[in-house]
């Protein structure tokens, strides 16, 4: 429970900034509101500016500053009449080398938009305007150059605390420090996170049962401070936390910013009294608008002075979150509403010497033109790749879902096959059941890929979210997830695939079952390269999945099976349609491996008493008998390189496009 304190006094004593202690003594001589009362102590031959401009230069040469000056963010809304609906309303505020600023307000306040804007990972339907610097400059901050603890805790599911962790660390960190380093590393920030316990614990999801909410909360913040980021943002760090750990997590996240001179920047629900008195600054929200900036101590005195002070029993955190939500009015005849309380403070505060501090330390920051960000040593390209293949190939092999149960169902069809088409024999009616049992495994064997579908999608978002944090790059992910699954596949195909092969009877040399083993290979790795372009576009279950089956489904009805390719119609269908579907390279490389070499009895009257195989895939399947199986064969892997080619083209392209046309959206929207 919060210590039924009234903490301010003390707050002042420990806070350490200078400016605190600068007002704590100044306070006393009734210098309304001010954050930086240097004036009155200083000579008059030094400006005050001058003062906090040359008290800052010297943090500047490894700190990060963060300002931002009439941000402001809004988005579409139809209910408007304006058509937009504001979030956030000419925000102004700063951060500096450590120090750590409290994000408050009520739920939905726009704590969150707040911290997206200013690391530069607002969505692509809201607008930004005002100008935020790092330093004094304008920077992109994504990937790689400041780390964010989302406030949803993406992990994966299947790994332990210490193996998340640690992996992490071989990501991101040099391959100038050895493993063990690294492995100490990931321990020692275990311990403070206080996860010892659940080291060895897998972190779980809706079918395991894991470690608790709070523990994964821990466990992304563990993730994200490994590096020691210069710039930290944390999102509701403490969320699902019991006050205590709520405490411990938080002097832990201060001491790295005091210590190290690093810039923290926390949004936070209902602080007890002893986290709210950790923090030196506040920014206290509501519905977009600033209620309060600057040292926390101080916040009381804005709302003592207009007439809210905090009764002595309250925490003064739950006191400002309560005067300030409106979400939960009650009818209170004959009094202010929340509304009200809302606007009287807003404007207390604008006509306030605080909020004209505020804004001068801004300017003066600005103006001081710090070094840029740069991104800290990481490991290199084959580390991270092979770091990654190893754990999506841990991930894969613990996730039964993923590749286990699709293992017994393609051994359960294997024996389906192997049994409906057993000793399938050369008669002349074994053409047709020939054709009819290959199509089936180069279509729909290969269409079941799409089961894995679910699995890809949470593998885009851990990637999205690592991949913002630049904890690796895009080519990495993109061979280490080709890879990663290329085993199970290649049991997969081996397995079931020998089940229905032998069982049906289909040509005995091995060399034509081991074409038929890496075609069906070559299949499934494009489905589900072809679900991973679906799974980086349309990110939704549902969706992703009804889009891949419907893409596949319009490839499998023009690959040369259901309508012969002579049939087939000639804009669209058969060129380019025909051409573009893997299928028809499938079905044909198969057909060829068992046609040629066969003969079959010839049922038409009046023809010849057999037909060479040959001759069936000529006249019968219409297959193009310009170039060979293996021809078929090296057309499919050459599909199965473009298309995860084009997924890492999409990638990047996605992540090179959104800023451009965002800023071409901002320039279009501000005022000429
Ligand atoms: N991209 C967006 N499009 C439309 N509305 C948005 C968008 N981003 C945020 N909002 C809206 O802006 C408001 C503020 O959201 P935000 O997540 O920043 O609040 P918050 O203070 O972090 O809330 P909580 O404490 O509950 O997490 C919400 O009403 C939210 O629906």
């Amino acid at each position: 429970m919060d210590s039924p304190i009234n903490v301010s006094r003390s707050i002042s004593a420990k806070n350490d900034g200078l400016e605190v202690q600068s007002w704590a003594s100044s306070s006393s001589r009734s210098s309304k509101n001010k954050i930086f009362p240097f004036s009155t102590a200083l000579s008059s031959s030094v400006s005050r500016n001058d003062y906090v401009a040359s008290s800052l230069k010297s943090k500047f040469d490894n700190g990060i500053f963060l300002t931002w000056k009439d941000l402001s963010v809004v988005v579409p809304s139809g209910k408007k009449e304006n058509g937009k609906r504001a979030i956030l309303q000419e925000l102004t505020g700063y951060v500096e080398p450590g120090q750590i600023l409290a994000i408050m307000g009520p739920s939905g306040c726009g704590k969150s938009t707040l911290l997206d804007a200013l690391a530069g990972r607002l969505s692509a339907n809201t607008q930004q305007t005002g100008e935020i610097l790092i330093n004094g400059r304008k920077e992109m901050l994504a990937f790689g150059t400041s780390a964010y603890v989302t406030q949803e805790d993406i992990l994966m599911t299947t790994l332990t605390v210490m193996e998340a962790i640690y992996y992490s660390a071989q990501l991101q960190l040099p391959d100038s420090m050895s493993r063990s380093e690294k492995k100490e590393r990931a321990e020692m920030t275990i311990r403070e996170m206080g996860l010892q316990d659940a080291m060895d614990t897998r972190i779980g999801g809706w079918n395991v049962r894991g470690i608790s909410s709070g523990q994964k909360r821990r466990v992304s913040i563990c993730i994200e401070i490994l590096t020691r980021p210069k710039l930290l943002f944390l999102d509701e760090p403490t969320s699902g936390l019991d006050s205590a750990a709520s405490y411990h997590v938080m002097k832990r996240i201060v001491n790295l910013a005091r210590e190290d001179g690093r810039t923290v920047l926390a949004s936070i629900h209902q602080p007890n009294s002893d986290v709210f008195e950790l923090f030196q600054n506040l920014c206290l929200l509501a519905y977009g608008k600033t209620i309060y900036f600057g040292p926390s101590s101080m916040a009381e005195q804005l709302f003592a002075s207009n007439g809210f002070p905090c009764p002595s029993l309250r925490n003064p955190s739950d006191h400002y979150l309560r005067i300030i939500n409106k979400d939960f009015e009650e009818v209170r005849t004959g009094r202010t509403s929340t509304e009200e309380v809302i606007n009287i403070l807003v404007n207390s505060y604008k006509s306030s010497d605080t909020y004209k501090e505020v804004k001068e330390h801004v300017s003066i920051i600005c103006q001081q033109k710090g070094g840029t960000l740069e991104k800290g040593n990481q490991a290199s390209f084959i580390t991270q790749s092979l770091v990654l293949t190893k754990r999506s190939f841990v991930n894969m092999y613990r996730d039964l879902g993923y590749y286990w149960l699709r293992f017994v169902i393609y051994v359960a069809l294997g024996l389906c096959i192997g049994t409906i088409f057993h000793d399938i024999g050369s008669s002349y009616g074994s053409i047709q059941a020939r054709g009819s049992m290959l199509m089936f495994i180069a279509a729909f064997l290969t269409f079941m890929a799409i089961g894995g579908f679910p699995s890809f999608v949470e593998d885009m978002k851990i990637f999205g979210r690592e991949r913002l944090n630049g904890h690796y790059g895009v080519a990495s992910f993109v061979l280490s997830n080709s890879f990663s699954s290329t085993p199970y596949l290649l049991l997969i195909s081996l397995i079931p695939g020998a089940i229905a092969y032998y069982l049906t009877g289909l040509q005995k040399n091995i060399g034509h079952f081991l074409y038929f083993v890496l075609g069906l290979f070559v299949s499934m790795m494009l489905v589900e390269s072809l679900m991973m372009i679906v799974a980086s576009i349309v990110p939704d279950f549902l969706m992703g999945i009804i889009t891949g089956a419907g893409i596949q489904g319009i490839m499998m009805l023009n690959g040369g099976f259901f309508r012969l390719p002579n049939d087939l119609p000639k804009p669209v269908w058969k060129y380019p349609m025909y051409y573009i579907a893997f299928h028809r390279y499938a079905f044909q490389g198969f057909y060829k491996n068992e046609f040629e070499g066969l003969t079959f009895p010839n049922n038409q009257a009046g023809g010849p008493p057999t037909i060479t195989g040959k001759e069936v895939l000529t006249n019968i399947w219409q297959v193009d008998m310009g170039h060979t199986k293996w021809a078929d064969l090296a057309i499919l892997f050459g599909m199965l390189f473009f298309y995860r080619f084009l997924f890492w083209v999409i990638i990047k392209t996605t992540e090179n496009l959104k800023p451009i046309i965002r800023s071409f959206r901002f320039a279009s929207s501000e005022p000429s």
